[in-house]
C-alpha cells in the first residue's frame, strides 16, 4: 500500500506525522515511511520532509501519482487546477483519489479530472492540524464513485490520527469552520489566556501551561460526558464568585457572536474557492 502526497505543507506534514507516530495498519499491513511518497514544489520542502519523516520525496507530482494507491491531494485549492492537469491521466481507476481542500466540491475536482463523480473512486476530506499529536478530527465526505471499502480505508487512515466523522457534502464547508480552522482560533483564546495570567504576574511558559491544559481538559469534559456546555460552565461559576464577572466582560465583548462570525467568515470564504 503506497500514500502519495501532493504538497507536503502544514497540513500534510501534520498527517504524516500523525500516521507515523504510532503503528497504523492499512488494509493488513503495518504503514511505515516507506509507504509514503510526497511531492512539493521547492526542494527546501521535499529535503526537509525526507529528513524530518524518512519518506521518499519527489519533484514529480506525476510520480507520486503514478505510484499511490492513496493519493492525497494536499495544495492550495488555487493550485488545483494546474496539479490535476499534470496527474490526471497518471490516476488510474485503481487509484483512491483523496482531496483535502477546503471549498473544492467533489463534482469540481472530478471535472478537472475529466471524469463523471460516479465513475472516480474520490473522497474529500477536511482534518486539522492537531492531526499531529494524534488529536484530529477529519471530516470525511465519500464521493458517490468511492466504494465502501474506499469510506473505511479512508476512515481507518484518518483515524490514526483523531476522531473521523463521515459527513454528508452540504456540511463540508461547516466542517472546515469549526474543525478545520477553529483550531487557529482556539490558538488566539489560548494566547489571550495566557497574555491575562501574565499581566496578574505569572511567567509566561507556566501561561501557556496553564491556559492550553485548562482549554483540552474542558474539551475532553465536553466530549467526554456528552453534557451542554452552557451546563459545564454553570459548573464553574459560581454565586458572586470570580468567575461569572469573566463571563460578564466576554459577553460585553460579544464573545459568542464573534465565535459565530468566525465561522460564518470561513463558510462564507470556502464558497468563494
Ligand atoms: N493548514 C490547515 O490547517 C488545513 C489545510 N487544509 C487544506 O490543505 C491544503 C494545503 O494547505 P496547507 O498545508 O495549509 O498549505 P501549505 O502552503 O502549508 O502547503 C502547500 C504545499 O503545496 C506545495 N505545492 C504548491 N504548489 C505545488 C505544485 N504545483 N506541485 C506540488 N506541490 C505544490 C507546497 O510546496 P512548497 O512547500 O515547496 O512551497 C507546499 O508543500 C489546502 O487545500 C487547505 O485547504 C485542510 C485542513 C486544515
Ligand atoms: O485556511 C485554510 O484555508 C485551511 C482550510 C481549513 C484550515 N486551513
Amino acid at each position: 500500500m503506497k500514500i502519495g502526497f501532493i504538497g507536503l505543507g502544514n497540513m500534510a506534514t501534520a498527517i504524516i506525522g500523525g500516521m507515523l507516530r504510532d503503528e497504523v495498519v492499512v488494509q493488513g499491513s503495518p504503514l511505515t515511511a516507506a509507504d509514503i511518497i510526497g511531492s512539493a514544489k521547492t526542494e527546501a520542502t521535499r529535503t526537509a520532509q525526507a529528513e524530518a519523516f524518512g519518506i521518499a520525496t519527489t519533484a514529480s507530482n506525476r510520480e507520486v501519482a503514478a505510484a499511490a494507491d492513496i493519493l492525497v491531494l494536499a495544495v492550495k485549492p488555487v493550485f488545483f487546477p494546474e496539479v490535476i492537469a499534470e496527474i490526471r491521466d497518471a490516476v488510474d481507476d485503481d487509484t483512491l483519489v483523496v482531496s483535502i481542500a477546503a471549498g473544492l466540491t467533489l463534482e469540481r475536482i472530478a471535472a478537472l479530472f475529466g471524469r463523471d463523480t460516479n465513475a472516480m473512486r474520490l473522497i474529500r476530506c477536511m482534518p486539522n492540524t492537531p492531526a499531529l499529536v494524534n488529536a484530529g478530527c477529519t471530516a470525511v465526505c465519500p464521493g458517490p464513485g468511492a466504494a465502501e471499502a474506499d469510506e473505511a480505508a479512508c476512515v481507518s487512515l484518518m483515524e490514526s490520527f483523531g476522531r473521523a466523522i463521515v459527513i454528508p457534502e452540504r456540511l463540508m464547508d461547516a466542517a472546515s469552520a469549526v474543525a478545520g480552522s477553529s483550531p487557529a482560533f482556539v490558538f488566539m483564546f489560548i494566547e489571550a489566556l495566557a497574555d491575562g495570567a501574565v499581566e496578574a504576574g505569572m511567567p509566561r511558559a507556566q501561561a501557556y501551561e496553564f491556559a492550553a491544559s485548562a482549554v483540552a481538559g474542558s474539551a475532553q469534559l465536553v466530549l467526554e460526558t456528552g453534557r451542554h456546555p452552557g451546563d459545564l460552565k454553570d459548573m464553574v461559576c459560581s454565586p458572586g464568585g470570580t468567575t461569572i464577572e469573566g463571563v460578564k466582560a466576554l459577553e460585553v465583548r460579544a464573545f459568542r457572536a464573534a465565535a459565530m462570525e468566525a465561522v460564518e467568515a470561513c463558510v462564507a470564504k470556502a464558497r468563494t474557492l
